[in-house]
């Protein structure tokens, strides 16, 4: 595992102190992801990370810090409301709850490579609040053709989410992506539903597992994230988000 900074602060290091990574869900996680290409682990990430980061995005969006999702990236980037009705801000380690996010993300990255020899480079996350009746359409998280977003996370933040309360992530059978791309249309058996429960840890391959949000009835808090490959496209490192 990786050592620890000292040079954060008292907050943070006592966060950190209450959010350890749990060895045997990460072994779990990585079985999944091995055999199947997805895992959805419970209880992932300790209640006092989760509570701390959820008044993080509360905070953020009371400040109108979050700016409406777009689909594509850079110069692709463009609004598109009726795939995804998301706001969202990408993590920047400006609070406790963040730094103690990235780095127990960093160190489940280190985790990750070890046992798979995948080589992950880097990880970015965002915040995500979904309005009461937002969603987002079915989809896979890698471009064709810039592969970078090897192993996508979703980390959920509501605490008592009601079995009527919408948002769940539903992940699809893995689609190998055609000359042209992601098809969304094309007919894909589902293969396990996410309640968006605070604590739980969703991942998946990237290119190869298409999923949605289905609409969600009630304001839905949620950090998605992705472990990257240091790509780089005609020579120019291709840079997160
Ligand atoms: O919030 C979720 O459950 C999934 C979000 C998602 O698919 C994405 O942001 O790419
Ligand atoms: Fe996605």
């Amino acid at each position: 595992m990786s050592t620890v900074r000292n040079d954060f602060d008292h907050e943070t290091r006592a966060l950190l102190a209450a959010s350890p990574l749990i060895p045997e869900r990460v072994d779990a996680l990585i079985e999944d992801l091995i055999e199947q290409g997805f895992s959805c682990q419970r209880d992932f990430f300790s209640p006092a990370l989760i509570d701390a980061l959820l008044s993080d995005l509360e905070q953020l969006e009371a400040d109108d810090a979050l700016a409406d999702a777009g689909i594509g990236r850079l110069k692709e980037h463009q609004l598109a409301a009726s795939i995804r009705g998301d706001a969202i801000r990408w993590l920047n380690h400006e609070s406790p709850a963040q730094r103690v996010y990235l780095q127990r993300l960093e160190e489940l990255r280190e985790l990750i490579n070890r046992a798979l020899f995948i080589g992950l480079f880097e990880f970015e996350a965002h915040f995500a609040r979904y309005p009461p009746g937002a969603f987002y359409k079915r989809h896979v998280d890698s471009f064709q053709g810039r592969a970078n977003r090897v192993i996508s996370t979703v980390t959920y933040l509501n605490r008592d989410w009601p079995v009527d309360g919408g948002g769940e992530m539903v992940m699809f059978e893995s689609q190998q992506q055609g000359p042209d791309g992601f098809d969304p249309q094309a007919p894909s058996r589902e293969m396990a539903r996410v309640r968006p429960e605070a604590g739980t840890l969703a991942c998946f391959l990237s290119d190869t597992v298409p999923h949605e949000v289905l609409p969600t009835r009630l304001p839905r808090a949620s950090i998605a994230g992705w472990f990257r490959r240091n790509a780089s496209i005609n020579g120019v490192v291709d840079p997160a988000h």
